[in-house]
Parts: C-alpha cells; sequence; structure tokens
C-alpha cells in the first residue's frame, strides 16, 4: 500500500518538530507515512515509521540557524517524494516549509513548492486554502504585483474557477457558490477605478458560468471574505497571493492548509513558513500540519473513488 510521504522542509525550520509532533499524536497510524529528511534525525523518530533518509548521514541541523547543507536536504527530500509518487511507492505528499531565499542560494529555480511538484509531475496547479474557516484559491500566487493583469487570461480563470468547484465539491458540496475578487478597489466601481472587470474578467465569468452556476461576477476583495465567514459563498477566488492570503492567515493561521490543485498526485503543506525565530523552542504549533495530513488524506480518498 503506497505511504503519505512526509518532507522534512528545511532541517532547520520548525517542519521536523511539528512532523514529530504529528508521530507523537497518532502512533497507530505510523505505519501509513513515510518520512523523508535527514538520517541523524530520523534516528530520532518512533520505531515503525518509515523512514528515508536524504543529505549527508553526519548532518545535524542547528534550529533557527538555516544553513547550506539543510537547504540542499529540502530539496533532496522534495525530490525523493516527487519521485516516489511517480514510482508508485507514496500515494502523496505533505511538504515541511522550506525557504524559498536559502533554496535559491543552492540553485533551485523555482518560486516555491508548487512550481516544483507541477514542473517534476506536469498538471495544472492551483494554489488553494481550506481547513479552516475559510476557503480560498489564487489565480496567481507568486508572481509580482505588477504582473499580475498578464495573467488574467481566460485559460487561468478556467483553470482557477475548475479548482475552486472541485475543492469545495471534494468537500462535498454539491453545488459550490464561487466568489471571485476584483482586480480593483471596489471591483472597478463600474469603471471608475480601474476598467479590468468590465473589459476582461467579468466577460470570462459570464462565459464560465454555464458550467459553473455559482460563480458570481467580480466583487469587492475588501467584503468577499467576511461574506464568506457569513456564508454567503462555499469559496472565494483572490487574484493575487496577498489578496487571499492576508485575510486568509488573519482568520485561520493556525487551521488553514495549502492544497496545490490540479496535479497527478495530491499535495498538501500547513499554511506557515519556516518560522526560523522559534524553530527548536518548543512553541510551534503543529495544528496546521495536522490538518495538511487530515486534507491530504481526505483528498486522496476522494481521488480513489473517481
Ligand atoms: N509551505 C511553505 O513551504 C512555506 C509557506 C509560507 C512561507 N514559506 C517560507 O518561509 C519563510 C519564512 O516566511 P515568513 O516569516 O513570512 O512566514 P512564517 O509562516 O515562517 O512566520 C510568520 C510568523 O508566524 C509564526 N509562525 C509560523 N509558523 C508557526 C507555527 N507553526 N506555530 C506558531 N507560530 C508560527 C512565526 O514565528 C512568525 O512570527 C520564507 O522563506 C517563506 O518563503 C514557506
Ligand atoms: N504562498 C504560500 C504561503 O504564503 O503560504 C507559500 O509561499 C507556500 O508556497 P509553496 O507551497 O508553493 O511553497
Amino acid at each position: 500500500m503506497p505511504k503519505l510521504a512526509f518532507t522534512c522542509g528545511d532541517p532547520a525550520g520548525v517542519g521536523p518538530e511539528i512532523i514529530e509532533a504529528w508521530l507523537s499524536a497518532h502512533a497507530a497510524e505510523l505505519i501509513a507515512v513515510a518520512v523523508i529528511g535527514p538520517a541523524r534525525w530520523l534516528a530520532t523518530l518512533p520505531e515503525g515509521v518509515d523512514r528515508v533518509a536524504v543529505g549527508p548521514a553526519d548532518y545535524a541541523a542547528t534550529p533557527g540557524t538555516p544553513d547550506e547543507t539543510g537547504a540542499r536536504i529540502a530539496l533532496a527530500a522534495m525530490e525523493t517524494a516527487a519521485a516516489g509518487c511517480r514510482d508508485g511507492r507514496f500515494a502523496g505528499v505533505v511538504t515541511g516549509p522550506v525557504s524559498k531565499a536559502r533554496l535559491a542560494d543552492v540553485g533551485y529555480p523555482f518560486p516555491g513548492q508548487t512550481e516544483f511538484f507541477a514542473d517534476r509531475w506536469g498538471g495544472a496547479p492551483a494554489m488553494a486554502f481550506c481547513g479552516g474557516k475559510l476557503r480560498v484559491v489564487l489565480l496567481t500566487w507568486h508572481v509580482p504585483l505588477l504582473e499580475v493583469g498578464e495573467h488574467l487570461t481566460p485559460e487561468n480563470f478556467e483553470r482557477t474557477v475548475a479548482a475552486a468547484d472541485a475543492l469545495a465539491k471534494s468537500e462535498g458540496i454539491a453545488q459550490p457558490r464561487i466568489a471571485v475578487c476584483g482586480l480593483n478597489p471596489h471591483a472597478g466601481e463600474g469603471g471608475l477605478l480601474g476598467d479590468e472587470e468590465l473589459t476582461t474578467i467579468d466577460p470570462i465569468l459570464d462565459g464560465l458560468r454555464g458550467e459553473f452556476p455559482g460563480l458570481s461576477r467580480t466583487l469587492s476583495g475588501d467584503t468577499a471574505f467576511a461574506r464568506q465567514l457569513r456564508g454567503e459563498f462555499d469559496v472565494v477566488i483572490a487574484l493575487y497571493h496577498d489578496q487571499g492570503l492576508a485575510p486568509l492567515k488573519v482568520i485561520d493561521f493556525d487551521e488553514a492548509v495549502n492544497v496545490t490543485l490540479g496535479l497527478p498526485w495530491v499535495r498538501t503543506s500547513p499554511d506557515h513558513g519556516t518560522a526560523f525565530g522559534i524553530a527548536g523552542k518548543g512553541v510551534a504549533s503543529a495544528t496546521s500540519f495536522t490538518n495538511a495530513v487530515t486534507v491530504a488524506r481526505r483528498l486522496m480518498a476522494v481521488r480513489a473513488t473517481n
């Protein structure tokens, strides 16, 4: 039976300790997971868990002090997980948090893990967040703000709306109500504050509504999330990273899960980063990682029945 792989993330970040917390709290489920990371750390994990060592055998991370070897280990863990899914050893991946800057220092060419797995596996990814009170899907994610306008294409909206619909349906919502944020303040206020909604976005959404009847026209991004909290929508599509993730991380920082939709295998991750400032101090919350495991299992079960 293929296992769910956990990658350590940056070994100097909070990744190792939130994985340890999950293993401690789920002793009966260790058989179902495989942990990928540096050998000396793996040796400290509970009996019964499958371990896959990467990097130099004698490497020991210093929590809070990332180094080049640790960045290479983080990448090697991702490569091992991606290859393990392709060859049938793993059924999906929950990734520990990595430092994009540290990975860039060792030649990693991607802006995040999402793009890495899309490259290694193929597919059309969409970055989504669930597991807390909000459900958010991003049209663009690791894109400089000034370039977002170039990504307002029919193909990107179709991919993102389909991902939002699939995410809500995977949670049992038969007819998802999908809100789409505008690009401009007040969704352009009828063209007064920008016209991308009128000229580009709403015509695309109008064309998709036949297939997705619960799809909104563009809404004010400043109130769309409050309206989701009040129950008006099942999922909100944000057009750029901070439009979606600022409200999400205010409301759901501890609970939310980063899900990569649209790939051949399931990949989830906690919504937080490496948190070098608190690594090794025993204060990191493992809730988002725990929810990431739960969501990964749910999505794998949905795939198994389709
Ligand atoms: N999934 C991922 O791989 C992922 C996600 C987000 C950010 N990052 C990367 O992480 C690095 C640091 O990013 P950042 O500082 O913006 O965000 P961060 O999430 O690492 O930290 C933001 C704040 O939240 C706190 N925090 C984070 N995780 C916590 C936890 N589990 N429990 C308690 N408090 C926690 C931190 O101490 C800090 O105060 C960056 O290189 C970024 O690219 C990676
Ligand atoms: N955009 C994510 C966030 O802020 O939580 C984060 O950068 C992680 O992205 P990847 O999963 O692609 O590394």
